[in-house]
């Protein structure tokens, strides 16, 4: 019996995370980790699950975007959508009148991450499989068939893709064996948001490395003397072989970017992340260029619009590594054309998570990378930030600092309902105190 969707919802739920500054950086100050949030439902009372990441104030402007959206998805049935999931992306991102407001970029493409999203998670709960686990077990030409190749054939022809993941069914097996086992290997950006203060950064530095954390994240770009002190206190703290990363959050011109960058080589760090714009593809080949011979790799992907972009990025040499977004893009469909141009080029992908959700999410994607299209874990990892799991009913399992494989059907986004019931804007029990507080 075909599935056909005939409801969806969307509520904006913020966590009012700036009062502690927690995921505060150089350009984000005081950010409210907040989704919109989207469920879809059947004619059989079957429900998938959506979001997608803003930052306080924007997710009303995205919610209103998901509402434009509704129209394309309600009266269709799954199995239609499946049967031609490039037809269905396209639909949704270049509707006709709605496209001017895009094409494939900022709200409108954040809105379609999030309907998106909800549909992929329908499909993994129907068919009674991780996210991940759909994707390992889906034949090629069905991957492909999922993917908008317009923009990106000059980089990666269908073909190209195909023959990519024919190849990497060997050894397949035992990689999922291993993922399974061993868990897929992260880092933590928990410690040193640009907010905390030094003795908050040396408490969870310290309990971190405890929790057996050897790759750490620090937020810099706001202050040089700042960043001199903190970057020299973590490389103290974790050792000359741990791995440290920097991420400024867009904050620098090209040539400030490199004098600031060069002033914090000493700290031996892996990448520099946005360093500049994330718009401008050849003032990242520049940098790249520059901190090349220092040992310093330029990092970005969590506000790149879309494939076009990791085109140019990719094809312009621009970055060393891909971090990908599972609610910046097109969802599943996109980021699938993200990996395989990645791999192409053989730059590692090591994806952007955090937020809410965002670690939920993107575990399934960078599983379904390792064992079906890049079969390599050198210089890979994939970001992870201790915030708001509570909040899910399969929030994500870390051991021993890996990502271990989600095993509930779906894609791992569905909130428990009375977080969303306190945290829904402005309406929620939580915001009421706050605003009380305030008045
Ligand atoms: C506002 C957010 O916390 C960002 O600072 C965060 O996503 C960050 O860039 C990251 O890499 O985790
Ligand atoms: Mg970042």
């Amino acid at each position: 019996m075909p599935q056909k969707i005939v409801k969806l919802t969307v509520q904006d739920v913020r966590f009012p995370t700036s009062l502690e500054l927690h995921g505060s950086d150089a350009m984000h100050t005081d950010p409210d980790y907040s989704v919109a949030y989207v469920v879809i439902e059947t004619d059989q009372g079957m429900r998938g699950y959506g979001l997608t990441f803003t930052v306080g104030r924007g997710t009303e402007i995205v919610v209103c975007a998901v509402e434009a959206l509704s129209a394309l998805v309600i009266g269709k049935s799954l199995e239609e959508i499946v049967s031609d999931f490039r037809g269905f992306y396209r639909l949704l991102s270049s509707d006709g009148q709605m496209r001017w407001i895009g094409p494939e970029k900022g709200v409108i493409q954040l809105a379609t991450a999030a309907v998106l999203n909800s549909i992929w998670d329908l499909w993994a709960r129907l068919e009674g499989k991780p996210l991940w686990k759909l994707l390992v077990d889906m034949e090629p030409k069905k991957l492909i068939s999922c993917i908008d190749f317009r923009y990106i054939t000059d980089a990666l022809t269908e073909q190209e893709a195909l023959d990519i993941l024919e190849k990497a069914k060997e050894g397949k097996l035992q990689r999922v064996d291993q993922m399974l086992k061993e868990g897929y290997p992260a880092y933590t950006t928990s410690c040193a948001w640009l907010g905390y203060s030094d003795q908050l950064l040396r408490q969870l530095c310290n309990d971190a490395l405890k929790d057996g954390w050897t790759k750490f994240k620090v937020k810099v770009g706001a202050d040089l003397e700042d960043d001199i002190r903190r970057c020299s206190l973590i490389r103290q703290m974790i050792g000359p072989h741990n791995s440290l990363m920097i991420d400024a959050n867009q904050r620098w011109d090209v040539g400030e970017a490199i004098t600031w960058v060069t002033k914090l080589a000493e700290y031996k760090p892996l990448w520099i992340e946005e360093p500049t714009c994330p718009d401008d593809i050849l003032g990242h080949a520049a940098i790249s260029k520059a901190l090349a011979p220092l040992g310093i790799g330029v990092a970005s992907g969590e506000q790149c619009h879309n494939r076009v972009m990791f085109k140019q990025f990719l094809q312009a040499g621009a970055l060393q590594f891909i971090q990908i977004d599972s609610c910046r893009m097109g969802s599943v469909n996109e980021n699938l054309a993200v990996l395989l141009m990645a791999h192409k080029f053989n730059v590692p992908v090591c994806p952007h998570a955090g937020g809410v959700g965002l670690c939920e999410l993107v575990q399934h994607l960078i599983l379904f990378d390792y064992i079906s299209v890049s079969a390599s874990l050198d210089n890979r990892m994939c970001e992870f930030v201790d915030h708001l799991h509570e909040h899910f009913i399969s929030p994500v399992e870390i051991k021993n600092a890996h990502y271990m494989p989600p095993k509930d059907p779906g894609y791992s986004c569905e909130m428990k309902e009375a977080s969303v019931q306190s945290y829904q804007y402005p309406q929620g029990e939580v915001w009421k105190q706050i605003k009380k507080q305030k008045d």
